[in-house]
């Protein structure tokens, strides 16, 4: 089990507000709001990466976001899906926790 991946509990409980860039992610990608549990930001950002087809559509768990805002906010050029520790770890960078 990922140790830093967020518990199942805290996935739908714990809230957090994400900084402004990564905020404005978001919403592009359909939100409305700007406090989420983990559970919706990684809902979102998985539209958002849809949306503006960044995953490689021959591997498409390897995510190119060198040309695009999500990558200046998660700091990468690319990342895969099956790395869901280093996904975290750079998300949380551009999270606030509001309720743990
Ligand atoms: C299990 C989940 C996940 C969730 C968290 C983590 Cl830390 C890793 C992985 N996941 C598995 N593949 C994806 C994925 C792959 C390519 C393009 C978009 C999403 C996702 C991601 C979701 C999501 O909400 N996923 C719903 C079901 N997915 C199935 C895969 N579907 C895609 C398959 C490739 C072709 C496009 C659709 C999209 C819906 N949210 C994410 C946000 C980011 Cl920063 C990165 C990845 C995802």
């Amino acid at each position: 089990l990922h140790c830093s991946a967020p518990t199942r509990w805290r996935w739908r409980t714990s809230e957090v507000r994400p900084k402004v860039e990564f905020c404005s992610l978001l919403q592009h990608a359909g939100a409305t709001k700007d406090v989420f549990t983990m559970k919706e930001v990684m809902f979102y950002l998985g539209q958002y990466i849809i949306q503006k087809q960044l995953y490689d559509q021959k591997q498409q768990h390897i995510v190119h976001c060198a040309q695009d805002a999500l990558g200046r906010v998660l700091g990468v050029d690319s990342f895969s899906v099956k790395e869901p520790q280093v996904l975290f770890a750079m998300i949380t960078k551009n999270l606030v926790a509001v309720r743990s």
